[in-house]
């Protein structure tokens, strides 16, 4: 089919609303041999799997808490004394500091009792699976990126100044190139927890992005298999339930986590979180964490994290709960699910009417993401794509395949670049744009304003393709310039590096997608310690720049364009808000966004469309497109 038939038939698609999938499902590479050779080979190999009874779907997925049975631990465990101190209680205000009363001191040696069995199932943290699907989107830490998610909070731990950090930094700053200190020292070292407590600790002291860390200290430690995949439960579900965790130490410690040494509040996380929130037995949590503090610090703040992990064990996950969460019902979930409370509200803000699914949400924000891959259109189907890899094809973008584990930098498709990792939902966004009416012939001069790190500019760049059309990518910060120009690398798209409020480019464009830079809340899950570093005083300043942002693409685009503004931020100030404004200010005519996206349900009450983590099973990406008359 040449380029020129296929538009027609994209054009009466359109015009029907339907999808247009199956003309792109046939292309050039797959059919003559390519990857249809080796997706039929796929075919057989999963028909074989699943005569064995071992498919995908019965594919388990190691749960890692048996890890700490493996060390001994229970043996070190019965070692120890029984001794036990007086047990402060307090309630949270959801920010981790709690008003308490008794305390511990830190040079308190006192050894712990022997735990009582505590806890539910594991954050579920699998090695492989909590990969950014946007490819990086960690970048620079100056950026003012959408999700490059910096603030106070998290770095508040420790009690430091911002002067005795710096000065820590210096002298103590992990350096993932060497061996840990703990090694060098040539104590007994639990690899798993020890890496884990590595980037808990990078992460507190240089706003490190766990996702990038891990996986970097995992491959220089040559960790792999079960210690991994323990590591990264450990590291992520730390990282997520930080909150509650700090809550529950502050009572036990009888003072807020920032009166307590930033090292040894990473040890008391890491075993905390496992006492509450995995499998681990109580012995193995509290005996490893003191093994990690007496290693590097001394028998006097081992003994501190002894009798703090000790009263923390004293009660089920669900006691603390009960006794340190806030009475109001946001509050309450909030505290459960481990968000914080502005976060939950601001969710429970845009679910609106349905904000009694606040709680499902919430839960889907805490679970380990699905990987999603995004099959290039005119050179790999879904079809193919989910035989080569094992995985299952999309329910609702016509490119996309669910992997069920393993490393996707590691498929052959995804290193020949005709396959990526990118959310659902983001394929969902550059689709709507594709697929949006306008007024008069698609002229094919499309525009990506913010695009790095280059997911959505890949997709549009590849239908682009097919249609002998161009892309324009825009992005000013020349690293992550760098990687749209990777991830559109033979694709019709030219990268310019720039700010998209000033781009000096021509008018005229027929779509333009404005994938803002926001708070990223709508991406938690993917980003483990993101929830507890944004706070409320980043929506405005973002607010700010999704209109300058979204009045530039304005002004380039051609009347009877269409702009569709997206963030992956559900927070109706960046959201709703924004495209009120705009259409307020310009007369913008709001088509209904739930059309461009024919088989997906429940995008709302319109005319914009937002997708949700507990109904879509993607990230909460909002989006809005907007004709010019
Ligand atoms: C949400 S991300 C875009 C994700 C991208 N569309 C993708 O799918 O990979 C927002 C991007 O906007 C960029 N950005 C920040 N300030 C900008 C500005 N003034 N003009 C254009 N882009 C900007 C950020 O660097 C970031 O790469």
């Amino acid at each position: 089919m040449s380029a020129s038939d296929r538009r027609r038939r994209r054009e009466a698609d359109q015009r029907s609303g339907a999808a247009p999938r199956d003309d792109r499902k046939i292309t050039g590479k797959n059919v003559d041999g390519g990857w249809a050779a080796r997706a039929a080979k796929g075919r057989d190999n999963k028909a074989a799997r699943d005569d064995r009874g071992y498919g995908p779907a019965d594919r388990s997925v190691r749960r890692a808490d048996s890890g700490p049975e493996r060390r001994g631990s229970s043996e070190r465990a019965e070692r120890q004394s029984n001794s036990r101190g007086s047990a402060s209680s307090g309630r949270s205000d959801g920010s981790g500091r709690a008003r308490s009363t008794g305390g511990v001191r830190e040079g308190d040696s006192r050894e712990p009792r022997s735990g009582q069995r505590t806890g539910r199932g594991g954050d579920n943290g699998g090695f492989g699976r909590d990969r950014d699907p946007q490819g990086s989107q960690g970048g620079k830490r100056s950026d003012r990126t959408g999700d490059s998610s910096r603030s106070g909070s998290a770095r508040q731990g420790g009690g430091k100044s911002a002067g005795q950090r710096s000065e820590r930094q210096r002298a103590d700053r992990p350096d993932p190139s060497v061996p840990s200190p703990r090694k060098r020292r040539g104590e007994p070292v639990d690899v798993a927890r020890e890496v884990a407590l590595d980037v808990l600790r990078a992460v507190r002291e240089r706003d490190a992005y766990a996702n990038l860390v891990l996986p970097k200290l995992l491959r220089e430690r040559k960790i792999s298999g079960r210690d991994a995949a323990f590591a990264t439960e450990l590291t992520y579900g730390a990282c997520r339930s930080q909150g509650q965790l700090d809550a529950v130490i502050a009572a036990c410690a009888g003072r807020p986590v920032g009166e307590i040494d930033g090292p040894i509040l990473d040890i008391l996380r890491l075993g905390v979180y496992q006492l509450l929130r995995t499998r681990t037995s109580a012995h193995a949590a509290v005996d490893t964490s003191v093994d990690l503090a007496r290693a590097e610090f001394g028998q006097g703040r081992a003994g501190f994290v002894n009798a703090v992990l000790r009263r923390a064990g004293e009660k089920t996950a669900e006691q603390w709960i009960a006794e340190l969460a806030p009475a109001d019902p946001v509050g309450k979930l909030a505290f459960e699910y481990a968000h914080p409370t502005w976060i939950a509200q601001s969710f429970a803000d845009a679910l609106g009417a349905q904000a009694g699914e606040l709680s499902d949400l919430l839960a889907a924000d805490d679970e380990r993401p699905v990987v999603h891959l995004v099959a290039r259109p005119g050179e790999i189907t879904s079809e193919e794509l989910a035989l080569v890899t094992g995985g299952e094809e999309g329910r609702w973008s016509p490119y996309a395949v669910y992997l069920d584990g393993g490393d996707p930098g590691q498929l052959e498709p995804v290193r020949e670049g005709i396959a990526a990792v990118q959310d659902e939902g983001s394929q969902l966004v550059a689709l709507a744009l594709s697929r949006a009416p306008l007024e008069g012939p698609d002229q094919g001069r499309w525009l990506d304003l913010c695009a790095g790190p280059g997911g959505k500019a890949a997709l549009l760049g590849a239908l682009a393709a097919i249609d002998l059309f161009t892309v324009d990518a825009v992005e000013p910060s020349e690293h992550r310039a760098e990687l749209v120009r990777k991830s559109t690398r033979d694709l019709p798209v030219t990268v310019h590096v720039k700010d998209g409020r000033d781009t000096g480019l021509e008018p005229g464009y027929d779509r333009i997608l404005v994938d803002a830079p926001c708070t990223g809340l709508g991406a938690l899950r993917r980003r483990p310690e993101a929830r507890w570093r944004r706070t409320p005083a980043d929506v405005p300043e973002l607010v700010t720049l999704q209109r300058e942002l979204l009045t530039a693409a304005w002004d380039l685009l051609r009347p009877g364009g269409v702009v569709v503004y997206s963030t992956c931020s559900p927070h109706l100030s960046e959201t709703v808000a924004v495209v009120a404004d705009f259409v307020r200010r310009t007369g913008a005519e709001q088509l209904d966004t739930r059309e461009l996206l024919p088989g997906v349900t429940d995008l709302g009450d319109g005319p914009s469309a937002q997708l949700w983590p507990h109904r879509h099973g993607t990230d909460a990406m909002f989006l809005s497109a907007l004709r010019k008359k």
